[in-house]
Formats: C-alpha cells, sequence, structure tokens
C-alpha cells in the first residue's frame, strides 16, 4: 500500500546564494553595462517601429545550453555574422539555460550545470547543483554580452531570474506559462523588454492579457539581500510583444496570421510588435521545416508586413541528440541539442542572409516612397493605440507631435 503523505513541507534543504552575493562576484562591467542598456533600448525602438531603426531583430540560438565550450564557439561564431549583418539585423542570441517541460525531462543548465562533463566521468553524480548553476549560466551570459551579443532567455523560475536580470536583454515568457499570473508579476518587474509567446494551443489572447497584466504594478515575492522572503511592488512593463510559435491548432505565420495578430494587437490598445518563432509550433517541431518557415517571413517582411522580429533554434550542428544517461563517455555528439532539433550553422547562416536581403529590399523600398503618410499605418504606432475613434494615422501624428 503506498504511503500517505500528510506533513506539510518543513523547510528547504540545501541553501542557494542570493541573487546579490551571485552578481558581486560575477559583476557587469561597465561597458558590458553599457551594451546590456544599448541593446535593451535598440530593442525597444524596434518595437515601437521608430523611423531611425528599421532593421529586423533575429533571436537565434540552441533550445538550450548544456556545454558552455560549444555555447561560446557558436557565440563567436554568430557575433562575426551579427557585424556582417549589422545594417539589417539585431542579432540577439538565444541563452537559454532553464528549460519548461510538457512533461518530464532534462531541466536545463541552471539546474545541472556539470551535465557534459558528469557523462565524461561515470563516478560524478553530482547533480542537480542550482548553487553552482546560478554562477554557470551567469558566467556563460557574461561571456557572450562580452563578445557584443546581447542576450535572450525564457525566464521561467520567477526566484531564479534575480541572478540574471542585469544581463539579459531580452526576456521571453514561454508558451507553457503565459497564462500564469506569477510569470505576469514577474514580467511587470523585469527591466528590459519581453517577449510573451502565444500558449501552446496557438491562442493569442492570453498572450495580450500577459502584455496587459505586466504592464501594471503588482505585488512580487522574491529575496532579500540577506535571504529572507520579502516582498515589493513592481513598476509594470511597458515594453512587451507577443511571439507568434504555432500550437495545437497548427503554425501561425502565414500574412493572413500576422495580419490577424496586428489587428488583435490594435484592438487591445497594444502597439502591434510581432515576432515570429520559426520553431515550435510552427515548424510542427521538426527543425527541418525551420528554413522554408523564415523564407515565408522574409517574403512578407520584404513587402512590409508588420513583423518586427523572428526566432530560430539554431545551434552548431544540426538535429538533437537524446540525453545519454551519466557516465556514458563519448556519446554526447559536440554542439548538438539535447532538447529541440535545431538548423546547423551553415543553414543558420543563410538563413539570416536571407532575412537581412529581405530587410533590404524594405529599406529601400521604403526610401523610394518617401511620402511619410504612407508608410504610417506599419512604423508610426504610438501606446495610445486602442481608442477605436481614432485612425492610425492620427495616432501616428499623436506619436510625431
Ligand atoms: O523548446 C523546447 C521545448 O519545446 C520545450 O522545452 C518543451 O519540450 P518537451 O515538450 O520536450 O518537454
Ligand atoms: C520552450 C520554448 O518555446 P515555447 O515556449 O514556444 O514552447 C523555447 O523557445 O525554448
Amino acid at each position: 500500500m503506498p504511503s500517505t503523505i500528510s506533513e506539510p513541507v518543513k523547510s528547504f534543504k540545501v541553501p542557494l546564494p542570493t541573487p546579490s552575493r551571485v552578481k558581486s562576484a560575477l559583476p557587469l562591467d561597465e561597458s558590458t553595462k553599457r551594451h546590456v542598456e544599448t541593446s535593451r533600448n535598440a530593442i525597444r525602438n524596434l518595437m515601437s517601429h521608430q523611423a531611425t531603426d528599421d532593421r529586423l531583430m533575429v533571436v537565434v540560438g540552441p533550445c538550450s545550453i548544456h556545454d558552455t565550450n560549444a555555447a561560446l564557439e557558436y557565440a563567436s561564431l554568430l557575433a562575426q555574422a551579427a557585424e556582417r549583418h549589422r545594417r539589417e539585423l539585431v542579432v540577439v542570441m538565444r541563452v537559454y539555460i532553464e528549460k519548461p517541460r510538457s512533461t518530464v525531462g532534462w531541466k536545463g543548465l541552471i539546474h545541472d550545470p556539470d551535465y557534459a562533463q558528469d557523462l565524461e566521468n561515470p563516478n560524478n553524480s553530482t547533480t542537480p547543483d542550482l548553487s553552482k548553476g546560478v554562477s554557470t549560466a551567469r558566467k556563460v551570459m557574461l561571456e557572450v554580452a562580452k563578445m557584443g551579443l546581447p542576450v535572450a532567455t525564457e525566464l521561467l523560475n520567477p526566484l531564479l531570474v534575480y541572478f540574471l536580470d542585469d544581463v539579459v536583454s531580452l526576456g521571453v515568457i514561454g508558451a507553457r506559462t503565459t497564462e500564469s499570473q506569477t510569470h505576469r508579476e514577474m514580467a511587470s518587474d523585469m527591466p528590459m523588454p519581453m517577449g510573451i509567446k502565444n500558449g501552446t494551443d496557438g491562442g493569442l489572447k492570453v498572450a495580450i492579457d500577459a502584455m496587459k497584466a505586466a504592464s501594471r504594478p503588482h505585488t512580487v515575492v522574491g529575496v532579500d539581500e540577506d535571504a529572507c522572503l520579502a516582498y515589493h511592488m513592481s513598476r509594470g512593463n511597458p515594453d512587451t510583444f507577443v511571439i507568434l510559435r504555432g500550437g495545437s491548432q497548427g503554425p501561425n505565420f502565414s500574412p493572413e496570421h500576422i495580419q490577424a495578430a496586428e489587428a488583435e494587437l490594435i484592438r487591445a490598445g497594444k502597439k502591434p510588435a510581432i515576432v515570429v518563432d520559426c520553431s515550435h509550433g510552427n515548424s510542427s517541431k521538426d527543425y527541418r521545416n525551420q528554413g522554408s518557415v523564415a523564407a515565408c517571413l522574409a517574403d512578407q517582411i520584404a513587402v512590409g508586413a508588420p513583423i518586427m522580429g523572428v526566432m530560430i533554434e539554431s545551434n552548431i550542428n544540426e538535429g538533437r541528440q537524446d540525453v545519454p544517461d551519466k557516465g556514458s563517455k563519448g556519446c554526447l555528439k559536440y554542439g548538438v541539442s539535447i532538447t529541440d532539433g535545431c538548423v546547423g550553422w551553415n543553414e543558420t547562416e543563410s538563413i539570416l542572409e536571407s532575412l537581412a536581403a529581405a530587410v533590404r529590399q524594405r529599406q529601400e523600398a521604403s526610401t523610394a516612397s518617401s511620402p511619410v503618410e504612407e508608410s504610417l499605418p506599419t512604423i508610426m504606432v504610438g501606446q495610445s493605440l486602442g481608442d477605436e475613434k481614432h485612425t492610425m494615422q492620427e495616432h501616428a501624428v499623436e506619436v510625431f507631435v
């Protein structure tokens, strides 16, 4: 007969350092701090369709990071590509150190920082090790940021985000937590722009509800400098946008989906800033489809669709591998995802090329058709949207004055 557990949880057994201790041990230097601030502002500008920045954001990188050496090799390839395309693309690296699981599975570097090393050493089975994980995750993000790449990550555990919030340029709320009040409270407290995915069923309303909730102040529970539970009022985060990632009802990256999403955002009084994920529900969870999704998005971008950014799951080598058991020496393939399948580096480069070419076309078209009014509906929309008595162009004028 199974024993019944009815005792309440009395205490947590393994202490974690406080976020402020880890931040002081692994500080942001002044130039990295400036880089984080500049890239957050660049993303904010893209969200508000500033005429001063007509580039496309591309959030690209591994589904998850399990091997920090491979992650940094990937980052150095990406930093060079970002430099090549700096006139067309704002390249942000996915540095995903925590994974939401549909049921169970590997939960990410922050829980299991020694995963790759432990595989090589059958006597070493020390995981999970969150104390080390928070520092390992912070170190890899700092390294990526120092290479000049803005860091994007899914903010999953609302207590762990405070170990990383100063180094992340773009936070994401994933499809499994978009409807969660705790995550909306966390988003309202974050100092960076936040992308909010549609729900796993493809529903956009939960993401728009999350944007509305995150824009307001909330009571948020965290820990103080002495590791005691505490709370404060968040400021409210006005810088949120939706990420269309498809879902169980199918993909949502077609021109009709983008137009419908734009209309829904405007009806809800939100800026029509839309990022589209080429992976997940939009690729039917097959990484080999990401290239054709990106090609369809490039066609739309070239003719001025209101797509502010694109997300791609990419790694050094393509595909995925099952998580080998601890001690399976030599089993782990280098630079291959242990979560979702990713496109490899060569394909990533050609996707970036084609997105950059689409942006050039869009830039050329907008320079050629200079009358400002013609391009107003998609490039000048301000935060005061939502009043249906106003036309888009009137809103644009409000933003200008
Ligand atoms: O992005 C990664 C996965 O899609 C997400 O973590 C869910 O994975 P799972 O359905 O394999 O658990
Ligand atoms: C888990 C992810 O995405 P989603 O929330 O869309 O499933 C992800 O981008 O890693």
